[in-house]
């Protein structure tokens, strides 16, 4: 363990707490998956560093599980909530965890907003590690004694103790994979769950149909906090109502909130009014529980409400930044679904600017072997929009290492590059994926073989990282001319956070 107390020693102990590759491929192979211990065990970890699950109820939880939109629906919680916490309150001091992060692990921690700094990073962090390391056998899990969570329950776990220690009030907290075996799912009297839209991710952890993936995120319901839902395919709606009575939990389904209707939601699109319909209503209920007497009129939304939605900031997201000769589209999308959405997104975008030149993605997954099937539905979204059934002109697929020069060392490094990552790179540390497969673009060039035969006439390329993705997109684009070029960036998060560092240099936070 480190000797040293910096935020930098508190990253390298994260990362010596994430499960490496070799391992999670064992475990994959023998078939384990998250079950009810991972619950248990958390309890376990929260007694260990002196809480009960009782204690939670001070932060005055919004629970939120889904496939996609949690972090959105989330962020606008948040930012609802954040309006009256500028008013004096209450809320007075609005806590926000999410997953994963783009360009700092500190995103994943919010007060007010605003990550947490590293100084009051590092300080909590050492807290819970000296409180576990002190409690070695407080816990009545035998499996736990002793050990350390796993990188994700560290940071839940940290996360509750950052938030009781710093007086919040009101806490947004959305799930990591699932919902009954998630990390968070400890909290046992939220104030309200929310669970966003359904569909298919994580088919190895939740199950294979939106059946079985929605038995994992109804979990979060609770009885006696009532719980809501948008619009929902009717597998999965089906699934929901039933766990619903099981669990003698208030499950509403809502439509599209009519006072969104002059409520300015960026981008415009369907989705993104079904994660503000939820967010309004948890935010509601939040509220209400703060203060008994708040009772909004019925037939338009307050101003709070309004500008919390309008204001929301929430990177990587449907972001568009315009430079000399590249207008560039950014959205961490990945999965089937959001991937279609994003397309549709872009090709939105495109159409509304007269000046637009030639299409190019730039699109990375790494790790998961569905992901190959991301890229039909991204292909031909673009394609069936455009008059003369044009795709992308240009398809570069490249790693999620970000820089060329320093290659794994500021990238998804390899366990002997830890210890030698930087201040800033170390937050990009990953040991989860097969070093071998990035090094050869094994993954890429089964993308590349995949869009040969989407879009033929296609210029697809391999490129091994993403500041070299980038620069290969800005020099097509001067070789074309007059016209900016229309660059799409997505399939991961993990790229996108990157391409924004690029973009954006220190200004990325
Ligand atoms: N309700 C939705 N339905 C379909 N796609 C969505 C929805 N909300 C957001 N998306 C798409 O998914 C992307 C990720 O959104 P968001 O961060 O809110 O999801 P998430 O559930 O937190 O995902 P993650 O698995 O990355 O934690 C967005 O950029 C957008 O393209
Ligand atoms: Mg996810
Ligand atoms: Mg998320």
């Amino acid at each position: 363990m480190a000797t040293g107390r910096t935020y930098n020693d508190a990253i390298d102990a994260l990362n010596s707490l994430q499960t490496p590759y070799a391992v999670i491929e064992a475990r994959r192979k023998a078939g384990i998956r998250p079950d009810a211990a991972s619950v248990r065990e958390m309890r376990a970890y929260l007694a260990r560093i002196g809480y009960a699950p009782r204690d939670l109820d001070r932060l005055n939880i919004v629970h939120v599980a889904g496939t996609k939109g949690k972090g959105s629906t989330c962020a606008f919680v948040d930012s609802i909530l954040a309006r009256y916490q500028q008013k004096g309150g209450p809320p007075h001091r609005v806590g926000l965890f999410t997953s994963p992060h783009l360009i700092a692990v500190r995103e994943r921690i919010r007060i007010n907003s605003v990550p947490i700094s590293e100084e009051l990073f590092a300080k909590y962090f050492f807290e819970v590690w000296d409180r576990l390391e002190e409690n070695k056998d407080v816990a009545a899990d035998a499996a736990v004694s002793g050990s350390k969570p796993i990188y994700a329950r560290y940071l839940t776990l940290m996360s509750y103790h950052v938030f009781l220690s710093e007086g919040v009030d009101a806490a947004v907290y959305e799930t990591g994979i699932g919902g009954e075996f998630d990390a968070t799912n400890v909290v046992e009297r939220p104030v309200a769950s929310g669970i966003s839209t359904l569909g298919i991710d994580h088919v190895f952890v939740l199950g294979d149909t939106v059946d079985k993936i929605a038995w994992h995120k109804a979990g979060i319901m609770k009885p006696g906090s009532p719980a809501f839902t948008i619009e929902q395919v009717p597998e999965a709606a089906e699934v929901l109502k039933k766990r619903a009575v099981e669990k003698g939990v208030d499950l509403r389904f809502l439509d599209i909130d009519p006072r969104l209707v002059d409520v300015k939601i960026r981008p415009g699109a369907t989705f993104q009014k079904k994660n503000a319909t939820l967010a309004v209503a948890l935010a509601g209920t939040a509220l209400k529980r703060l203060d008994p007497s708040f009772s909004p009129r019925p037939d338009a939304l307050p101003q709070e409400f309004v500008d919390g939605l309008e204001q929301v900031v929430w990177r990587g997201r449907c972001e568009v930044k315009d430079e000399d000769s590249v207008v560039w589209h950014v959205d961490g999308a990945h999965t089937v679904d959001s991937l279609k959405m994003a397309a549709r997104w872009f090709v939105g975008e495109c159409a509304n600017r007269s000046e637009a030149g030639p299409k190019v993605l730039i699109f990375n997954q790494q790790g998961r072997t569905e992901a190959v099937d991301f890229l039909d539905g991204l292909c031909n979204t673009v394609k069936n929009a455009d008059p003369a059934g044009k795709g992308f002109e240009h398809v570069i697929f490249c790693t999620n290492v970000t820089y060329a020069a320093t290659g794994y060392k500021r990238g998804m490094c390899q366990l002997s590059d830890v210890a030698r990552a930087d201040a800033n790179s170390a937050d990009f540390v990953n040991r989860q994926h097969n070093p071998a497969d990035i090094a050869n673009m094994t993954q890429q060039r089964v993308f590349a073989e995949r869009w040969k035969t989407l879009d033929p006439s296609a210029n697809i390329m391999l490129i091994p990282s993403i500041e070299e993705a980038l620069n290969t997109a800005r020099s097509l684009a001067e070789k074309e001319g007059e016209k900016k070029a229309q660059a799409l960036i997505t399939g991961s998060l993990h790229l996108v956070g990157g391409a924004l560092g690029i973009l954006e240099g220190a200004d990325a936070l």
